[in-house]
């Protein structure tokens, strides 16, 4: 089985309007009120490819309800831990740019997260962890690196996309696949990445550390793969973009949905950046079929060490 976990979900508030001027009244004609958090669009995207997966997290009030209750409209299970606080209502604007507001993360008491922890206790050998999201500093360090630990120990694959504090004491818990974008992985060693090559040299360095498989994300650029004797660029399909929340998430989706089929890196990483830009050429998350449109237009290219210029 697959899980996702989502510690602070949301209902993405998403509007389209043709400009947005900040300290006005806008008035808009579009809205759509998407689940979202990282791990339930992972699962959002699974069940699109054919893949099922268990939603996991913490969620609560009307917009926890919600939540709930779209997921299951669309036939993903969800075994999400009640909480007081509402969930958080995220505002994504569409118009000449992408504007976001994400709300803040909800508080988790000590005993919601032993109730988590049994839960990942339960999961068996060759199960699917996938923690994606942002990681709130309120929960300790420890709680994260215990759940890696688990993982290790039971044979169950870590994948993380997620930010915060934490991530980097889990690398050093050599989870299978982690999925910064650019800024991300720049934020973990303090630098900023600014082209493929500064990506593949600290991809390579968490590799070193024991991570299985580091993929880049690079928005429009495509994205890296780089693993022990592997490293690969891809070009994302050129279209025009309507929303590119969820892409990375998309993007993880698809590699997993492809890799669970025959364990093949490269194929997988493909239908991965497919699901990435399908998502972004549309409003809500991408649809199989569009993922397979694209699937010829992903160019993989060999990453060799002389392709690094600085
Ligand atoms: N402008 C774009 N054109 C084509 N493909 C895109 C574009 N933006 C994103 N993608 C696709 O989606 C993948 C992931 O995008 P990105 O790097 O923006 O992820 P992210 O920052 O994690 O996004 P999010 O947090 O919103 O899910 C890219 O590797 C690419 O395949
Ligand atoms: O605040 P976080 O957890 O970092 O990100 C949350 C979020 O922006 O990420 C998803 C897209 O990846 C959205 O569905 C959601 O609103």
């Amino acid at each position: 089985m697959i899980y996702t976990c989502t510690i602070a979900p949301s209902v993405d508030y998403t509007t389209y309007l043709p400009e947005f001027e900040a300290g006005k009244l806008n008035r808009s004609q579009q809205v759509y009120y998407y689940p979202g958090g990282k791990g339930i669009n992972v699962s959002r995207v699974l069940k699109r490819l054919g893949a099922d997966s268990r939603a996991l997290g913490f969620a609560g009030g009307f917009t926890g309800n919600y939540i709930a209750q779209f997921l299951e409209g669309e036939g993903v299970a969800t075994d999400f831990i009640p909480v007081e606080d509402i969930t958080r209502i995220n505002v994504k604007i569409k118009s000449a740019n992408e504007t976001e507001l994400n709300g803040p993360a909800p508080s988790i008491s000590e005993s919601h997260l032993e109730v988590l922890m049994e839960k990942i206790k339960k999961m068996e050998r060759g199960d699917w962890f996938v923690l994606a999201g942002t990681l709130p500093d309120s929960i300790p360090i420890d709680f994260f690196k215990r759940v890696a630990e688990i993982c290790q120990r039971g044979g169950i694959r870590l994948v993380l996309d997620t930010s915060g504090p934490a991530l980097n004491e889990l690398i050093g818990l050599k989870p299978f696949l982690i999925k910064p974008n650019e800024h991300e992985l720049g934020e973990l060693f303090g630098i900023v990445i600014s082209d493929k090559s500064d990506a593949y040299s600290y991809a390579k360095k968490l590799v070193e550390k024991g991570v299985e498989n580091v993929i880049v994300s690079m928005g429009g650029e495509g994205a890296l793969l780089v693993a022990k004797d592997l490293a690969v660029s891809a070009e994302a399909p050129k279209q025009k973009v309507v929303n590119t929340v969820g892409a990375g998430d998309s993007l993880v989706s698809g590699f997993i949905a492809s890799y669970v089929k025959d364990e093949n890196p490269l194929e997988a990483f493909k239908y991965g950046v497919a699901s990435g830009s399908a998502t972004a050429f549309r409003s809500d998350l991408c649809d199989k079929p569009d993922v397979e449109a694209l699937l010829g237009q992903v160019k993989l290219t060999p990453f060799h060490e002389q392709d690094v210029t600085k």
